[in-house]
């Protein structure tokens, strides 16, 4: 695999003074948790927003956005370094192809994750689609099949296209929460977790609009129907994720080669079934046959037998 060129993070001037400061008051706070690389998956499917999302955080056009889906399946690292901290920002093809999850487009990208630690998975949908179906479900299946469920600790719901209206005069609150609510359905049945296997607070859902219409307040940041100035609002949700006390996920020859790390239990199954036939089972049925054997024949049992002596 070719080198990461890292080159000095200029984008970040492209951002107001104000969020300037945010973003550097965020990546010092990480600095200060000895945290100085932050490697940044972002995943879902094809024309989302993924590309848009990169270069939005980067400040500057890293990567190539295109309203057609884009053609070539590779991965694009995007490697920024600020004062000591780098920033990895992976783009990856989008995940569906022809109504199917894509598993060559999977297998590309687990292939150009080798040795790299994900720090952060972006799980990128729109806000302005007015349905989840199995797809849905399939692409975060194949996703956790891929780096195993604990990434979702490590997980962040990107929904963009946020400046919308929503339809049929609903609140944009309503309609925001009715969107979230229905994905992260999906997202818990898909990556099959449970409530323990996240945090109390469950996967965050940020919002994000990449058009250069997005509003701007009085400071020139820009800003979600409800205010929040988004670009920070995200980020800080990324630093919280990985101050959340869980791990990154690093993608070794293992994960890649191995089996399912969700299904890696199975494989432990035939020692177990072998272990209980060996030492409960055949345990068992010594202690009755010596019970049987012990056992001292009612009388009643004995005339019957003689009864039927011949
Ligand atoms: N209005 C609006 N348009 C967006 C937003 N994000 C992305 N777009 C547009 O949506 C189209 C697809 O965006 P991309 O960023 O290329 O999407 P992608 O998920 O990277 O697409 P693939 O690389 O094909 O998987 C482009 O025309 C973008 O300009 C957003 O937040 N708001």
């Amino acid at each position: 695999m070719a080198s990461q060129l890292i080159r000095e993070w200029t984008g970040i001037q492209q951002f107001p003074p104000v969020t300037q400061t945010k973003l550097i008051e965020l990546l010092g706070k990480l600095k200060q948790e000895n945290v100085s690389t932050l490697t940044i998956l972002v995943m879902g499917k094809g024309g989302v927003g993924k590309s848009s999302t990169v270069n939005s955080i980067i400040g500057e056009r890293a990567v190539a956005v295109s309203a057609f889906q884009s053609e070539g399946p590779r991965p694009v690292m995007v490697s920024r370094s600020r004062a000591g901290f780098t920033l990895n920002i992976i783009d990856t093809p989008g995940l569906v192809e022809g109504g199917y999850v894509n598993d060559q487009a999977l297998e590309i990208i687990k292939r150009f994750l080798l040795n790299k630690t994900i720090d952060v998975l972006l799980y990128v949908d729109r806000l302005d689609a007015y349905r989840v179906d199995n797809l849905d479900r399939q692409v975060v299946k194949a996703i956790t099949d891929s780096f195993g469920k604990e990434i979702w600790r490590r997980g962040v719901v990107v929904l963009t296209h946020a400046q919308l209206s929503p339809p049929d005069g609903l609140n944009y609150e309503d309609f925001f929460s009715k969107r979230s609510e229905a994905l992260m359905k999906v997202v818990r049945s898909g990556a099959r977790l449970r409530k323990q296997d996240i945090q109390d607070s469950g996967i965050p859902v940020v919002l994000v609009e990449n058009s250069g219409r997005c509003h701007k307040n009085e400071s020139d940041e820009k800003i979600l129907p409800n205010g929040t100035a988004w670009i920070p609002n995200l980020v800080k949700t990324i630093t919280d994720a990985v101050s959340n006390g869980s791990k990154g996920i690093l993608v070794d020859k293992k994960l890649i080669e191995g089996p399912n790390p969700n299904e890696r239990g199975k494989l432990l199954i035939p020692f177990i079934l072998a272990f209980q036939y060996f030492f409960i089972v055949k345990r068992i049925q010594r202690a009755i046959k010596s019970d049987m054997a012990k056992e001292r024949k009612a009388p009643w049992e004995s005339r019957e037998a003689n009864r039927y002596e011949p």
